[in-house]
């Protein structure tokens, strides 16, 4: 099947600076698609040759199969990071502008459900809380009715409940067969939303695939931990279990077996924890350093 839309070895050159350094992937339709990295990694610039907005120094993207050209602005949407909105508008009338800018427009009483902004529709948009603004921003991006959607860090800044309310909708948006593509340093984010993700740092992607997948092929075992008090005096520890802090921890590949081995030699798992490692392990793992630098 042709992917909706490729980047093929996308290269941005800044003086003095490789902000994006041979990047390619698919995106298939109905999918949603992540670039996780940490600030100045070259997700921005890399959403932006996918979008039309800059031009690659070097590389390609592929539209259906054809290299990406203005016709295609009709079928994507864009959700900037900072959209500047008009002042002196409405919420309602910020949207009819943005409407009235295309040949098609999505049903106005639609897209004010589907993004939650019947209660805001007479509001100033200067007076709009962070998660307010965000789901205008969205709805703006969706006016088009666009097969594609861009969301550039949708919920950088956001607090935990209104971070957790714009995912809601988000998977709503993809409900709708709108393929989704975002970017995020939130590894929770990329998690829940995406089908898969491309971890990019220094402007190159450093592992791709999706998120549950990443994680076990980079982290086969899970860590099994328990107090040391909880071991038998008889038995003798597994190769290459620690012990330190009290605790003993212990790896396993087959979580099940491990457990049904641990209750054969009558270990205590009254406090027993299964740690598994997420994104930010990988990526600490990948890189050498942490997520959120
Ligand atoms: N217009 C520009 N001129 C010069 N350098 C730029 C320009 N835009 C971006 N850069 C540099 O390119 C690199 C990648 O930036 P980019 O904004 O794509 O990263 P990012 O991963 O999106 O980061 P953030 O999460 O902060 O948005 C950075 O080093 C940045 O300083």
């Amino acid at each position: 099947m042709t992917p909706l839309i490729e980047a093929r070895e996308l290269v941005r050159l800044y003086p003095g600076v490789r902000a994006v350094d041979g990047i390619s992937f698919m995106v298939e339709k109905g999918q949603c698609y992540g670039l996780l990295g940490p600030n100045g990694a070259g997700k921005t610039t890399t959403l932006e040759m996918l979008e039309g907005i800059q031009t690659p120094t070097s590389g390609a993207v592929y539209f259906e199969g054809q290299p990406l050209s203005r016709a295609h602005a009709e079928r994507i949407g864009i959700q900037f990071q900072a959209t500047a909105l008009q002042e002196f508008q409405t919420v309602g009338e910020s949207l009819d502008m943005f409407a009235s800018l295309y040949r098609q427009s999505a049903d106005r009483n639609e897209l004010i459900r589907l993004c939650n902004l019947a209660d805001i529709l007479n509001r100033d948009t200067r007076k709009l809380s962070g998660g307010q603004r965000q789901r205008l921003l969205l709805a703006i991006a969706l006016v088009n009715e666009p097969q594609l959607v861009f969301l550039d860090e949708p919920t950088t800044g956001l607090d935990p409940q209104a971070r957790r309310n714009f995912w809601g909708l988000i998977e709503r948006v993809r409900r709708l067969g709108t393929t989704v593509i975002l970017t995020t340093h939130y590894m929770e984010e990329a998690e829940r939303l995406c089908d898969r993700i491309a971890i990019v740092d220094h402007g190159r992607i450093i592992a791709e695939g999706s998120p549950e997948a990443l994680v076990r092929q980079h982290f086969p075992a899970r860590v099994i931990r328990l107090p040391d008090t909880a071991w038998p005096d008889h038995a003798s520890l597994p190769e290459g279990a620690l012990v330190g802090n009290g605790e003993i921890e212990l790896y396993a590949e087959d979580v099940s077996r491990m457990l049904a081995e641990l209750e054969h030699i009558g270990a205590d798992l009254t406090e027993l924890r299964v740690a598994t490692p997420n994104l930010e392990d990988l990526f600490l793992k990948l890189t050498g350093h942490a997520l959120r630098t």
